[in-house]
């Protein structure tokens, strides 16, 4: 696990005072990472990784601890730049266009790729509606109420969480269980329309009565938003994911991705020993 912070550290304005609107639907994007170096200080941690997240498909992250995979998924949404020691070099295209461009400003990129994190983290105090407006801060337009409630069924039912909590939107999210925790913050990303989610770890904090609903929505929501997934679980890899990228790093050396491709050929034929033995529990 990163020792990045895991919850958003920005103040929240009062739901009111945002300006809020029901965004219009977007089209489907590819993510491209190209020659994806990082580095923490000294160490580099990931050296010339590319993978292809092909537009409306799950993309899996799987590798032993420490290979670099939330590192990799952070360099997606710019969020490792908010390390002060980490640096980067190569290119995350979305649809075509560098997130890394200078002439392009960091809200773009957080606007069209949304991050769930592995721990839940509601703002607890905040109602359940609040908690899915506040991803709204980032769009610049005014909307009606009746707009603001709209869209917050639209996330909810999109969460999976809407015929859970349609009755008591004014009760506070951290009220709600853990895995309905987690399926408001994703409802909540989902309210700024993100043409990307990645997802670390998603699950590990929860049952797996609720792992199984989370893996439903995330099957439903590719229909109309790109996924990467970080799981150390094999199974949720075959479950939910189209595609599967395998990390490594062997002792002292920056992580690479071994191989990658179809889920279902990797999981059952897959052209690398160490995947092999990685998928079928022998290391990691
Ligand atoms: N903020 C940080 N500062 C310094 N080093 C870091 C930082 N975050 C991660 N690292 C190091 O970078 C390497 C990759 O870490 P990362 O969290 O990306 O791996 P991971 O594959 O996601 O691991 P896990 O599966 O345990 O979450 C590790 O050696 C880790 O110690």
């Amino acid at each position: 696990m990163s020792t990045l912070p895991e919850a958003p550290t920005t103040q929240i304005p009062a739901v009111e005072d945002a300006y809020v609107a029901v965004p219009p639907t977007r089209p489907l994007a590819a993510l491209d990472a190209r020659e994806i170096t990082a580095w923490f200080g000294e160490r580099k941690v990931l050296d010339r990784v590319s993978l292809n997240m092909p537009a409306g498909q799950i993309t899996a992250l799987i590798g032993p601890s420490g290979c670099g995979k939330s590192t990799f998924l952070r360099i997606l949404n710019r969020m490792h730049e908010l390390v002060p020691s980490a640096q980067l070099a190569g290119e995350v295209l979305l649809d075509g266009d560098d997130i890394y461009d200078p002439q392009r400003k960091l809200t773009d990129a957080r606007r069209s790729i949304g991050m769930v994190f592995q721990k839940p983290n509601p703002f607890p105090a905040m109602s359940i509606r609040e908690n899915v407006l506040a991803g709204l801060k980032l769009t610049g337009a005014k909307a009606s109420k009746s707009d603001r409630d709209a869209l917050v069924e639209y996330c909810l039912v999109r969460g999976g969480l809407w015929n859970e909590v349609k009755d008591r939107l004014d009760a506070p999210g951290g009220g709600l269980s853990g895995g309905q925790q987690q399926r408001l913050c994703i409802a909540r990303s989902l309210a700024i329309k993100p043409r990307v989610l990645l997802m670390d770890e998603p699950c590990s904090a929860l049952d797996p009565t609720s792992t199984r609903v989370i893996e439903e929505t995330m099957l439903e929501l590719a229909k109309e938003v790109t996924i990467v997934i970080v799981t150390h679980n094999m199974q949720q890899a075959a479950r939910v994911s189209n595609t599967c990228a395998f990390f490594l790093a062997a002792q002292g050396t920056p992580g690479v991705i071994v191989e990658h491709g179809d889920t279902a050929a990797m999981f059952s034929n897959p052209q690398d020993q160490r995947t092999n033995d990685y998928v079928n529990g022998r290391f990691g």
